[in-house]
């Protein structure tokens, strides 16, 4: 979808899974699309959870449909387990949950699963591989006593949960999750957050998951910051918190904001 010669076959793939540079996204149709995303660098390092935090409208979703090849009008160096974003080959190996749960609601939670399983592996040879690839995405989600119920039935978080299930069916490399825990209680959210940690260290896969929660940042191995279309830091949870001394990283985020602010509009002499 694009990238120029940093991408070239010569070049060697980066070790992140995700590699970008100058990273630059406009959206909006009309003569004037609006750059949302302003030529960002950033890595995200395999096998860890990385929170994508920043507030409504920064640009987190359009980053994570960057990332997943589903954007369009996306310009500099987008690389993602080691392939250009978007590439076909990065289909099976990158699981995506959007904010709205995918789900049909008039099939039951494992009817769900065997319907997308059949669009990712189909044929009737690959029918015990299926089922199993089924079983155990359910099992992960630990949905296994709902997996006869109607997904209509299901709670939010269980919703989710189903939608993280599709996601995990094809064992994918790097799972990108979109606000998964917005408008779930703070018991459904540990639980998921908990399940997050699980699939990373059982599976050993990059989770990018992003949140416009600042408290959810602290259970991140690694946090990507983000306001209005720019990084605004790219640190783990402590290193955060110890740079700018502060308590919590919601508190070291605003001071970034402060501090971000005061470069852009320094105070006129007097
Ligand atoms: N289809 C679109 N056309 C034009 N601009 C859009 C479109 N979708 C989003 N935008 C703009 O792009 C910017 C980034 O939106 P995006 O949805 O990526 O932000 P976000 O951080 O994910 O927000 P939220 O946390 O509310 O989901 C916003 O200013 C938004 O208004």
């Amino acid at each position: 979808m694009m990238n120029n010669a940093q991408t070239a076959p010569t070049e060697p793939a980066s070790p992140a899974a995700v590699h970008a540079r100058g990273l630059t996204v406009r959206r909006g149709t009309g003569r004037t699309p609006r750059t949302v995303i302003d030529s960002i660098a950033f890595d995200v390092p395999r096998g860890r959870i990385t929170g994508l935090l920043g507030p409504s409208g920064c640009g987190k979703s359009t980053l994570m449909r960057s990332i997943v090849g589903t954007q369009a009008h996306v310009t500099g160096t987008l690389e993602v387990l080691g392939s250009p974003a978007g590439h076909p080959e990065l289909r099976s190996r990158i699981g995506y949950v959007t904010q709205a749960p995918s789900v049909y609601d008039d099939l039951t939670v494992r009817q769900n699963l065997e319907y997308f399983a059949a669009v990712l592996t189909p044929g009737r040879a690959a029918a015990d591989r299926r089922r199993a690839a089924v079983t155990r995405a359910i099992a992960d989600v630990d949905l296994t006593g709902r997996a006869g119920a109607l997904a209509g039935n299901l709670s939010g978080g269980q919703r989710s949960r189903v939608s993280l299930a599709v996601a995990l069916l094809g064992t994918p490399e790097l799972l990108v999750l979109d606000e998964p825990t917005v408008g779930l209680d703070p018991v459904l959210r540990r639980d998921l957050w908990n399940l997050f940690h699980d699939i990373a260290a059982t599976r050993g896969a990059t989770i990018l998951v992003s949140s416009h929660v600042m408290d959810e940042a602290e259970r991140c191995h690694d946090l990507l910051l983000m306001r209005e279309g720019r990084i605004l830091a790219q640190d783990t949870p402590d290193a955060l918190r110890t740079r700018t001394h502060s308590a919590t990283v919601e508190e070291g985020f605003l001071r970034l904001v402060d501090e971000a602010n005061a470069e852009a509009k320094p105070e006129v002499a007097r």
